[in-house]
């Protein structure tokens, strides 16, 4: 198996504490890794360090070089009617389908194709949330990284997260999934901190 995604004994240190150290784990492509631990255990941390955004403090750490991040901020211009912010952001994807295109299916597959033009201050907490979800599906990337990706998400958003990430899955695409709360994961390698 090649993997898509993997760490070998990887550490993080944080503000001079060590949160973890040999965290190990590779995923081939459909594959998904589920990130568990009580509160400030690192969970965060571990996602960020795949992101690219937090450097290891030891350990290899294998990503593809297009990855997409799903964290607390949506990083979505507020000011922005909902499609043209996602637009912004997928004009710079190394994605064979046209931005255009792919904003349209992810915003029908989170379920706000009939708000696209509505300002992205003006959305619900859950409608931010899904909107966060589509900038991941229209990003075309192989590797998903979501942090509390139920969060502020109704019973039924969480059946369309769940649906998405098997959808990704199943066209090769890999997922790392920090939570605290439940969330379907079929076959997810456990990565259990604290
Ligand atoms: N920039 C930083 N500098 C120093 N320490 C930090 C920094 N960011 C986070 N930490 C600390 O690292 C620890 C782990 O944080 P992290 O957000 O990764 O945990 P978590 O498991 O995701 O927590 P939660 O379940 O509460 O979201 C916490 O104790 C936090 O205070």
């Amino acid at each position: 198996m090649t993997p898509v995604f993997a760490f070998r004994d990887v550490a993080c240190l944080r503000g001079g504490r060590m949160l973890f150290e040999h965290v190990s784990f590779a995923v081939a492509p459909g594959g998904a890794v589920l990130v568990s631990g009580p509160n400030g255990v690192g969970k965060s941390s571990l996602i960020r360090i795949a992101a690219g955004l937090l450097r290891p403090a030891d350990g290899a750490v294998t990503v593809p070089p297009h990855r997409a991040l799903m964290a607390e901020a949506a990083a979505l211009d507020a000011a922005r009617p909902l499609g043209a912010a996602l637009h912004f952001w997928a004009t710079l994807d190394p994605a064979p389908a046209s931005a255009t295109e792919r904003v349209a299916k992810a915003l029908d597959a989170v379920g706000l194709a009939t708000i696209a033009a509505v300002p992205v201050r003006l959305l619900s907490t859950g409608q931010r949330r899904r909107a966060a979800l589509a900038r991941v599906v229209a990003s075309g990337a192989p590797l998903w990284l979501l942090d509390e990706p139920g969060n502020g998400l109704d019973v039924a958003s969480v059946g369309l997260l769940e649906a998405l990430i098997a959808t990704h899955r199943a066209a090769g695409g890999a997922v790392a999934v920090a939570t605290h709360l439940p969330i379907a994961l079929p076959d997810a390698m456990p990565v259990v901190l604290g």
